[in-house]
């Protein structure tokens, strides 16, 4: 059973506050919620993955397992431990955005979410080397952490803001029923297409196994060659990271060859390979090419929306960028104040996972 519910500080809920409409749940309600989450949830999913880290936005994976109380815990003094439920059944918010309003990217210090996304960025862009790309991609695709369904993985996105995204500041599970359900109402024929939204962000729970944020959210950018000016705060962000200065990897193509095809690339470690790898791995997963693609790339903007990067791609990346660009409609426009209503969508979404990633997944 889903319960969609996470605490907040008091400035940020007064934030909050003028966007949504909420209901505090009582303290009995509470531990009722507690109660029936821990008896209707799997707790068989074993974790294998070091815990050090409980960074801001996160729970711990303790928390998530046992207890399941699905609420997101903030590191700032003055939080409070309330609980409150995002009603699914308020919709259409006033403020939405126009298309020009989204993807803002300053670096306004005063605005605590242009700040976060700026510092995430700074660190990704400091820290994203080839050799850290191929030292991740190394750990993660031993997929020795846990194993886990999909559903139990999204569940897990209860407890993630992404803090690179200046359009969400709601758990990243919200984002993925906005996104599958404004694609499923665009094609309902494409179910395959309706389960790639759910699922294309699931590649974060990096992020609640201990990965640092900046090396599992945000845009990816290619490795190993000159940064393009359509990456975010390109300008201001890469000073210092030390392949900005090798010989071997800031020009043009660097170590590539002119049109070797994206998938010779070592793009930014983050959640689209992340997710991509899982995929491939699992034995029963039965996706189409198109949605293994669309995972893969499609938080690499500097591509398919900035325009950057055609050197490096093959005819097969031209041939598939139409469905990166068709996703991204629905991945970014998505992000609006409304809260679907999930539990009652899990039967839906269910039925697709298990014809297309049924079983436990190996992450
Ligand atoms: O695909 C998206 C996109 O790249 C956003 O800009 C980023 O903030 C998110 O982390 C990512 O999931
Ligand atoms: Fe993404």
């Amino acid at each position: 059973m889903f319960k969609f519910c996470f605490s907040r500080t008091k400035k940020n809920f007064k934030q909050k506050q003028q966007r949504f409409y909420h209901q505090r749940i009582p303290e009995e309600e509470e531990e009722e919620g507690k109660k029936r989450t821990i008896q209707s949830s799997n707790s068989s999913c074993s974790i294998a993955i070091a815990k050090e880290s409980q960074q801001e936005h996160l729970l711990s994976p303790e928390a998530i397992t046992t207890a399941n109380v699905l609420r997101k815990k903030s590191n700032d003094s003055l939080a409070s431990e309330s609980i409150y439920y995002l009603d699914p059944s308020e919709h259409f918010r006033p403020e939405h955005k126009s298309p020009e309003e989204y993807r803002i990217y300053t670096i306004n210090q005063d605005d605590y979410i242009q700040k976060r996304v700026f510092d995430t960025y700074r660190l990704m862009h400091t820290n994203q080397t080839l050799e850290f790309a191929r030292n991740r991609l190394h750990h993660w695709t031993r997929f020795d952490k846990l194993k886990m369904t999909i559903m139990d993985a999204l569940e897990n996105l209860n407890c993630l803001v992404d803090e690179s995204d200046p359009d969400v500041d709601l758990p990243n599970i919200i984002h993925a029923f906005q996104t599958a359900e404004r694609i499923r109402e665009a094609h309902p024929d494409l179910d395959w297409f309706h389960l790639t939204g759910l699922i294309h962000d699931l590649g974060k729970l990096m992020a609640v196994y201990g990965e640092p944020q900046w090396a599992v959210v945000g845009d990816t950018f290619p490795l190993g060659c000159q940064v393009a000016k359509s990456v975010v705060y390109a300008e201001q962000t890469f000073m210092d990271n030390p392949d900005t200065t090798n010989s071997d990897y800031n020009t043009e193509y660097g170590i590539y060859q002119p049109n070797c095809g994206l998938k010779q690339v070592v793009m930014s470690w983050g959640h689209d390979e992340y997710m991509y790898q899982v995929l491939k791995n699992h034995p029963d997963c039965s996706l189409p090419e198109q949605a293994f693609y669309i995972i893969r790339f499609h938080s690499f903007y500097p591509w398919h929306t900035g325009g950057d990067y055609y050197h490096l791609c093959s005819k097969h990346d031209l041939h598939m960028l139409p469905w990166i660009r068709e996703f991204n409609k629905f991945d970014l426009y998505s992000k609006t104040p409304e809260i679907p209503d999930i539990p009652k969508l899990v039967p839906y979404y269910q039925s697709l996972i298990d014809k297309y990633i049924p079983g436990l997944v190996s992450w």
